[in-house]
């Protein structure tokens, strides 16, 4: 197989695996990353990002703290900051109906811990809506990746908290209107040949890992 990893592992081609079983398997090769890895990751990953044309037009970005082995893009927000770009973070919605908030965040922003233990800013800030963005209007929203293939379809956490947030700007729900550019982030070691695609995932405008840019097609 040809997406053998440098480490000799097995590929992870055989299409006998289901979904779950999938981002087993990946989850555990980000989190296997030595800490010197997964700071040199980061650092080539956001260089990436900072040569990007939407990235150095956006004045709203929203990223991601990493969990679970996840590739780092805090390092931009200083970035962000020099620009007069705004940062925002996902918040799980208060109303559990599995969708996400993105709520302005700096270092004053009041944070807890969700249920799944990552860090978000407390939903009674974010509730005040000045400090929070409609999806709509951000500009670019960087999403955390479990598995991308190289036709640019990604596979998530399994909630489908980004599928459900974003299901509008699906092409199939109508007409283009304004929409963030969605920009998948994946350690190398999460690529793998080809993904199943179910009809909600919504489609990437970009994959960007610490070794390239994927450009997919919308
Ligand atoms: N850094 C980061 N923040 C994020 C996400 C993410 O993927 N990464 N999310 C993207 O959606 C949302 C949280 N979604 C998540 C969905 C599942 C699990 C998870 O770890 N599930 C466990 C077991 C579930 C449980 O504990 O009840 C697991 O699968 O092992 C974590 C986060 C919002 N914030
Ligand atoms: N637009 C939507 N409306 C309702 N349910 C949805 C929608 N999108 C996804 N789901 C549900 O969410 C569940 C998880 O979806 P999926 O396996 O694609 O997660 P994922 O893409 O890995 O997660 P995420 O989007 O959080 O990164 C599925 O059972 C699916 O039915």
């Amino acid at each position: 197989m040809s997406n053998t990893c440098a480490s000799g592992e097995i590929g992870i081609t055989d299409t006998t695996l289901t979904r779950a079983q999938l981002r087993r398997l990946l989850r555990q090769r980000r989190r296997q990353l030595s800490p010197g890895e997964q700071r040199q990751a980061s650092q080539r990953l956001c260089r990436q990002l900072r040569g990007l044309p939407e990235m150095l037009s956006a004045r709203h970005v929203a990223l991601y703290l990493p969990n679970d082995g996840e590739i780092d893009p805090v390092p931009l927000l200083d970035w962000l900051r020099q620009r007069n770009a705004n940062a925002y973070l996902p918040v799980l919605r208060p109303l559990a109906d599995n969708a996400l908030w993105f709520v302005r965040y700096d270092a004053r922003t009041p944070m807890i811990r969700n249920r799944f233990g990552i860090p978000e800013p407390d939903s009674r800030f974010g509730a005040l809506r000045a400090r929070r963005m409609p999806t709509w209007a951000l500009d670019v929203i960087l999403l955390p990746l479990v598995g991308f293939d190289d036709q640019g379809q990604r596979i998530g956490m399994g909630g489908g908290f980004y599928d459900r947030t974003l299901a509008f700007t699906h092409p199939q729900n109508g007409p283009s209107r304004p929409r963030p550019r969605l920009i998948g982030l994946a350690h190398e070691v999460q690529h793998v040949e080809s993904l199943p695609v179910a009809s909600w995932d919504v489609p990437l405008d970009a994959i960007v890992s610490d070794e390239r840019v994927i450009r997919a097609r919308r």
